[in-house]
């Protein structure tokens, strides 16, 4: 691990400050922390750039004294996010908190997770300046999308989802994101509407490496595990299913899945507890836009995700074939479509501790009324 700007080695950097992680049971594992003068990378093209810079992003210290934590924007199954100041130039960042004692096990996946980020060069995924550890956290620091994600944009003002052109614009770019990670060798595993982020300019980006896989890591395209990776909603079929085998169309899987989420403000199967969305996931017939029910859409909208959600993944389009469908033909940039959309929202904290408020009053209400979800 590189300890970043600083000119840190790895060997002598302070407890908490620089590239190296003391592991709490003795071991000692480096986490990938680069920033602006790293080596390498992935292209913006899908080249790897060898032994030039990488287009130099602007540079960021691995000291957390220079960091100061101010709210929390974000929250999810692992981390905290916190909009912050990096002092020395007075920049806002977002620094996103994991707690390295509750992921005791998934030291890989952190690990990974902060390698891949630092290494992403494409305007649609969103990249880590560097990544060092904090007593007991690791921080990533990264660009801070002041809109949050499109979940919070839809919890917060837009209940039952947003208009066609505005779904067309996002899901252009995330799309535009997966093709480039699936080029990089690269399964995200967690497309869903939480983790595409928006900027005050309608920017998309993508982000979330926390469930990440190298396709090509064990030498084979198909990976098998035992274990669920990702949020049931959003899980392919074969990735529901342990033993299965499955590659990068468990992504367009769930892209076809957070389209739904858009075009309706929320998940099909979502108001169900998990054991019952992989039973509905593995039985019933694939969820879809109803021709009747979902009247304001196009046609070629609804054929869009019915290509995403076909159980069978050798028949699932891939990303790149995607993009060429008639649907993203014709979609604007977001950064036109939701114009006027963003205005009048109060600042992303706020809207995130509102909903944190509307949960534990919802939760506070099934407690009780006796209602458990298993
Ligand atoms: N760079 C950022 N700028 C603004 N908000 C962000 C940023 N990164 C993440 N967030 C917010 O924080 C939330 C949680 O972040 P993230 O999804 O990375 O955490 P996680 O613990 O890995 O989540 P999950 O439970 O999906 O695995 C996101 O849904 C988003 O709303």
């Amino acid at each position: 691990a590189r300890a970043g700007d600083t000119g840190q080695r790895p060997g002598r950097a302070r407890r908490g400050v620089g590239g190296e992680l003391r592991w709490s049971r003795g071991h000692r594992r480096a986490i990938g922390a680069a920033s602006g003068g790293r080596r390498g990378g992935m292209g913006r093209n899908g080249s790897v750039k060898r032994g030039a810079a990488a287009a130099a992003p602007p540079s960021f210290t691995v000291n957390p004294a220079d960091y100061r934590l101010m709210e929390e924007v974000g929250y999810g199954a692992h981390a905290v996010v916190y909009r912050a100041l990096f002092l020395p130039r007075n920049q806002t960042v977002a620094v996103k908190c994991l707690d390295l004692d509750q992921l005791n096990n998934n030291i890989d996946e952190v690990q990974r997770e902060a390698q891949i980020m630092s290494l992403i060069d494409h305007p649609n995924v969103i990249r880590a300046y560097c990544s060092f550890v904090v007593e007991h956290s690791l921080w990533v620091i990264m660009p801070f999308m002041t809109e949050g994600s499109c979940l919070h944009l839809m919890k917060i003002a837009y209940p039952e989802g947003f208009e066609e052109p505005v779904i067309a614009s996002i899901l252009k770019e995330t799309l535009k994101a997966l093709e480039y990670l699936h080029r990089q060798g690269q399964i995200h595993r967690d497309i869903k509407a939480g983790n595409i982020l928006i900027d005050s300019a309608g920017v998309v980006k993508l982000g979330d490496f926390g469930v990440s896989a190298c396709m090509f890591d064990r030498g084979d395209r198909q990976r098998s595990r035992n274990t669920f990776v990702g949020t049931p909603c959003w899980m392919a079929p074969e990735v529901l299913q342990p033993g299965t085998g499955y590659n990068f169309k468990a992504d367009i899987w769930s892209f076809g899945i957070t389209a739904l989420e858009l075009a309706h403000g929320h998940a099909p199967f979502s108001k169900y507890p998990p054991m019952k969305v992989l039973l509905m996931t593995l039985q019933n017939a694939p969820p879809g836009l109803d021709y009747d029910r979902d009247r304001r859409f196009s046609k070629a909208f609804k054929e869009m995700v019915a290509m995403c959600l076909v159980k069978d993944q050798t028949k699932r389009p891939t990303a790149e074939k995607l993009l060429k469908h008639s649907f993203f033909k014709t979609a604007k940039p977001p950064e036109s479509t939701m114009k006027g959309m963003l205005t009048d929202l109060p600042p992303l904290w706020e809207r995130v501790k509102a909903l944190q408020v509307t949960t534990f009053l919802l939760l506070f209400y099934l407690k009780n009324h006796n209602v458990f979800y298993i």
